[in-house]
């Protein structure tokens, strides 16, 4: 329990100031979503999964440095870290790529966070998203869910009924194919 909320306190701190795109919430509010999923659809969870699942965003996304995740975490949880930390200097084409290359040969560990994260980030459009940008996202996630689903199957469903949710709006927000757009 208090190594769970020192992964929150030292989140919290890093993001401070930090939004999500869509929903305009403090960007704490995702990592603490991420780690309860987690919590809830994973049995017998290693505290190191959840610890990783709050400082996912870390590396990516702040200036906590990987020495310090080290010191404060120790090794297992930055390794974790650093398997979901996406190189932001390249264009997002290639982030993708690499993602999509990457995550079959990754740990168990590594999928389930991914897949609470993708599960977060998948009900959380953000309303300025133009029809292309959203379907374009909505197919990306599922993709790289996907390769995740064999590390829990209970997640997997809340990811599939959350994305169908998803497209279901995106499609009232945009009109379907037969109206001719792209969702
Ligand atoms: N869906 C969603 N995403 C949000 C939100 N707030 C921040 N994000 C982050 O924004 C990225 C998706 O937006 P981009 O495709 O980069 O597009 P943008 O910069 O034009 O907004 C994701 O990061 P990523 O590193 O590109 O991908 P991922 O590996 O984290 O999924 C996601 O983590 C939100 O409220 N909803």
């Amino acid at each position: 329990m208090s190594e769970l909320l020192l992964a929150l306190s030292v989140a919290a701190a890093a993001h401070k100031g930090q939004i999500r795109k869509g929903s305009g919430e403090p960007y704490i509010n995702h990592l603490i979503e991420v780690s309860h999923l987690l919590s809830e659809h994973v049995d017998a969870i290693d505290v190191e999964v959840l610890q990783a699942a709050v400082l996912h965003d870390i590396l990516e996304d702040t200036s906590v440095s990987r020495e310090e995740l080290l010191l404060q975490f120790g090794s297992k949880v930055l390794a974790y870290v650093e398997a979901l930390t996406d190189d932001k200097t390249l264009p997002l084409s290639q982030r993708r790529d690499q993602q999509l290359s990457h995550i079959t040969g990754e740990s168990k560990a590594v999928k389930l966070i991914k897949l609470a994260d993708l599960c977060s980030n998948v009900s959380s459009i953000p309303p300025s998203w133009s029809e292309t940008k959203t379907a374009d996202y909505l197919d990306w996630t599922h993709q790289v869910a996907s390769m995740c689903f064999d590390a829990n199957e209970d997640l997997a469903n809340k990811f599939m009924s959350r994305y169908d949710a998803s497209l279901l709006a995106a499609q009232a927000r945009f009109g379907n194919a037969q109206s001719g757009g792209e969702i």
